[in-house]
Order: structure tokens, then sequence, then C-alpha cells
């Protein structure tokens, strides 16, 4: 669906943001972008759908250059920006007038997203709180049933049950005609929805896998103390040491998504070392 291959790019030419940076995202799958602030997420995702140009390298959203940002591409790829802006208009009025520009958008679907978000489709847009506006469009965005759909800091403005609503609502939506991308740096938002980590990291992909690849190869568990442990990383809590293992016996743990993103940022090589080998080859 999207390849990005040997991608350079910066605001500045001198202060680089990525260099030959390659990323292969299919569809059938529910993407999380995980980085810290100022990783570099947002500006990979406007790449990603042609809104910046590469320095060096090409995007291409179904073989199709993302930059030249044609027709046949747009329709069929939706982008949601972390800032978002309304017109002074009805949901009603917004769909008629902007719903044109995706040929599957369906408009029940859109209402019933609305209903589920309890989102007044009466009221005027603009007059909306940010919370509402936000989740007005991430209904839009999901009812246009595009093959792509990127998300920037979706959950961003979200109460905690509006969180939990986006993460059924996502779920619910993914076929495997669609590919959806969500950046974040709020790990915990995207618990139990994604199916692939894409982790950005001093200006690189450090992780591109899939949460149970990771499960495969890494064990996260909660041990009273290290003594006796190969701890790959680990942190205190009031339960004990919530910890990363080599996960060498093929047990199935479930992954702690903010203790595994902790541990690379905080900089243990040796997590994502161990997920480009294979811990389990000479376990079975
Ligand atoms: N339009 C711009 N012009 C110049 N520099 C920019 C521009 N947009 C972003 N940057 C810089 O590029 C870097 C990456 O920014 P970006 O917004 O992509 O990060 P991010 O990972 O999405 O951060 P956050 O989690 O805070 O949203 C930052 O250092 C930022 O200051």
């Amino acid at each position: 669906m999207i390849h990005i291959n040997n991608l350079s790019f910066g605001y500045r030419k001198k202060h680089l943001l990525f260099q030959n940076l390659n990323l292969s995202l299919f569809k059938g799958h529910i993407y999380g972008l995980l980085g810290k602030n100022g990783a570099g997420k947002s500006t990979l995702l406007k790449n990603m759908v042609g809104l910046a140009y590469p320095l060096e390298g090409t995007c291409t959203i179904n073989g199709k250059n993302a930059s030249k940002r044609s027709p046949e591409v747009l329709e069929n790829l939706f982008f949601l920006p972390e800032e978002i802006y309304v017109p002074p208009l009805t949901s009603a009025k917004y769909v008629a007038r902007t719903a044109c520009f995706y040929p599957n958008f369906n408009e029940q679907e859109f209402y019933s997203y609305l209903a589920e978000f309890e989102v007044p489709r009466d009221a005027v847009l603009d007059k909306m709180s940010f919370g509402q506006q936000k989740k007005m469009m991430i209904a839009f965005a999901l009812a246009t049933n595009t093959e792509l759909l990127v998300m920037d800091e979706p959950t961003n403005g979200l109460d905690i049950p509006s969180k939990v609503q986006f993460r059924k609502i996502i779920a619910r939506a993914l076929t495997e005609d669609r590919c959806v991308v969500i950046s974040t740096h709020q790990v915990r938002d995207l618990e139990s929805l994604i199916d692939t980590l894409v982790v950005v990291h001093n200006r690189e992909i450090v992780v591109n896998e899939e949460l149970d690849s990771i499960a495969e190869k890494l064990l996260f568990t909660t041990l009273p103390s290290a003594e006796g442990h190969d701890v790959l990383y680990a942190e205190e809590s009031v339960r004990g040491l919530n910890a990363i293992l080599p996960n060498t016996e093929g047990v199935y743990s479930k992954v702690d998504m903010e203790l595994f993103f902790n541990a690379i940022i905080n900089g243990n090589p040796s997590v994502v070392q161990l997920l480009h080998s294979n811990p389990l080859q000479n376990a079975f």
C-alpha cells in the first residue's frame, strides 16, 4: 500500500530529520506510529500522504507517487491532521460539500459514528467543543471508506469514554482492504487497537513489527526482583518490577507497549536487537 524508499527529508537542507528511511505498510493492518514529541511522526505522515516533499527518495501509495497528489490517490486516502479546521457549517452541509470527493463515502455510517460518539448532528461545527469537532472529523474520516486512513494524534482532546469508543469504532472499521495508520505519543491510547508497532526514534524507524511477533521474541512480565533473570529493561511498579526478558521459552505474554516504548527511547539497544534476531530458533 505505502512504500517509502530511501526517504531523506528536512525542513532545512542542512538539518535532515530523516535520511535513507525505508518503510512499507500494507492493507489489513492498523499501524501505531510511536515516537517522542518532536521525533518526526507528523512529518513522516505528511510525507506519506504527499503534503511534504522528500528531498531524496520516494513515498508511493499503490505505486503512485504521493507527492503528485493525483485525484485517483486522493479519493482513496484520508488524512486527519493533528490540528483540525472546521467550517461554520452543520455536519449535513459539511457532508454535502465534501463527501463528493470520496466515492465510497457512506452517509449512514457517518451518522451512526456520530451517534456512537454522542456528537449532536445538527450543531454548527465551529461552535462545537474541540473534542466534539475531533470526533466529528474521525466519524467523517471513517465514513469515507478510503483504502488508506492516516490519523495524526486522533485521541488528543478526547475524554476517556471517547477514547474507548474510538478504539472500538476503529477496530470495527478495519477490513482486509484498508490500511490504518495512527500516530501518537500517548502509547496507552493505542492499547488493544493496533496490530503493528512502528517506532520512530533518533531519525530512524527502529521498529516495524507486529505485536504477535514482538510477543514471540520478548517476554513481558512482573518480577519480585531482577535477581536471577536476564532482564533487558525494567521499571519499578507497585506490584513489583515490570520487566522485559528474552522469550526463550516460547511463552506468550501481552506486549506492554509503554514499557517497550520506554525501553527503546531510554536507550536499551538489546531490546531492538533481539527483535531482529530469532531467540526461539533453538527453543523448540
Ligand atoms: N513546518 C515546520 N518547519 C520547520 N520545522 C518543523 C516544521 N514542522 C515540524 N518541524 C520540526 O520538525 C521536528 C519534528 O516535528 P514533528 O511535528 O514531525 O514531530 P512529532 O513527532 O509529530 O511531534 P509531536 O508528538 O510533538 O506532535 C521538530 O523538531 C519540529 O520542530
